[in-house]
C-alpha cells in the first residue's frame, strides 16, 4: 500500500510556540483516520498540513507521494478534497446547492458559469442524492441550516474525485438527528472500496462512523497515541488526552462512547 500522507518530525511554530510538535504519521492508501483531541490541541493545523495550505517550520510533510516544498501545490490541491467551516465562509451564499457543487469540479469557489459539462451535472446530483441533499438542489447556499450546509460541502468536496479527503468536524453543530444522519452516510462512504482515504477531525467519539479504521490522538501539538481503532481508542489514551477520567466503549454496530467518570 502507498502512503496517502507521510510527515516525519513535523512541527508547525508559532510566535516561538509549537502549535504541531514534531509529528511523525504515516497514512496508508484505503485507511480512514480520526483525529481526536481536545481544543486547541493543533488538530486543524494538522489539517491544514495535510491539506498542503500549511507548510511545516520543520521536518518534511509528503502528500500522495509529493513532497510539500518540492511540488507546485495547484498541481496537488486539486488531489485533494476538503469539507470544512473555513471553506464554507468563501463559498457565495448566493449560489445554488447545485451550482456550489459543481463549481468545484473547475477548482473555483464563485464564478458561475453556464457552460458546465453535462457529466459532471449529472456527477454533482449523484453526490448530492448520496448525501440526502436531492430536494435542495436549487435552494441558496446561504440559506441552509448547519447540517445541510455540512452535507453540501461533503458532496463538493468529492467533486474532484480526489484521493484523499479531508473532513474537519463534519458533524458539529448538528443535532441529534443530523449528527446520527451524517454519520450514517460517512459510514457508507468510509465502507466503499472505491471512495478516498480519508482523514476527519472531531471531538467525539460519538462522531466516529463506523468503517473508520484509524484513531490518531493528539494534545498539546504533540501525538499521544496512532494507530488502529481497536488497539489505540482505549480509556486510558483517551483519558490522557482529554485529561480526565473517561471510560470508551464500542457497541455491536462500530459505533463508540465516551463517558466521564463520576465526581466521588
Ligand atoms: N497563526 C497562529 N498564530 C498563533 N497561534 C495559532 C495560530 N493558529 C492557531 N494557533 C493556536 O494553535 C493552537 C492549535 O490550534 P488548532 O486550530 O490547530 O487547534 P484544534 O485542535 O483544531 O482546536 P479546536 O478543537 O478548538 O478547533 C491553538 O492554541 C491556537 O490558538
Amino acid at each position: 500500500m502507498s502512503d496517502v500522507l507521510e510527515l516525519v518530525d513535523v512541527s508547525v511554530v508559532r510566535e516561538g510556540r509549537a502549535l504541531v510538535d514534531q509529528v511523525s504519521w504515516s497514512v496508508k492508501e484505503g485507511e480512514r483516520w480520526v483525529i481526536l483531541g481536545p481544543n486547541g490541541a493543533g488538530k486543524t493545523t494538522l489539517l491544514n498540513v495535510a491539506s498542503s495550505y500549511l507548510f511545516p517550520s520543520k521536518g518534511s510533510a509528503s502528500i500522495l507521494g509529493e513532497q510539500l516544498g518540492r511540488v507546485d501545490v495547484f498541481d496537488l490541491r486539486p488531489r485533494i478534497g476538503i469539507a470544512g467551516i473555513a471553506l464554507a465562509d468563501k463559498l457565495p451564499r448566493s449560489q445554488t446547492v447545485l451550482q456550489t457543487v459543481l463549481t468545484a469540479a473547475y477548482g473555483m469557489t464563485a464564478s458561475w458559469r453556464e457552460d458546465y459539462d453535462d457529466i459532471d451535472e449529472q456527477r454533482a446530483r449523484a453526490f448530492l442524492d448520496r448525501l440526502g441533499m436531492n430536494e435542495y438542489l436549487d435552494r441558496k447556499f446561504g440559506t441552509l441550516s448547519e447540517g445541510e450546509r455540512k452535507r453540501t460541502l461533503i458532496a463538493r468536496a468529492m467533486m474532484t474525485d480526489p484521493e484523499l479527503l479531508l473532513l474537519d468536524e463534519p458533524a458539529a453543530g448538528l443535532d441529534l438527528g443530523g449528527r446520527e444522519d451524517l454519520v450514517r452516510r460517512l459510514g457508507r462512504l468510509a465502507r466503499d472500496p472505491y471512495a478516498p482515504s480519508m482523514i476527519m477531525v472531531t471531538h467525539h467519539v460519538e462522531e466516529i462512523p463506523p468503517g473508520f479504521t484509524h484513531v490518531l490522538m493528539i494534545r498539546q501539538g504533540k501525538v499521544l497515541a496512532a494507530g488502529p481503532l481497536d488497539l489505540e481508542l482505549t480509556s486510558s489514551n483517551l483519558s490522557h488526552c482529554f485529561g480526565l477520567p473517561l471510560i470508551v466503549d464500542r457497541n455491536g454496530n462500530d459505533r463508540w462512547t465516551a463517558q466521564g467518570l463520576p465526581l466521588k
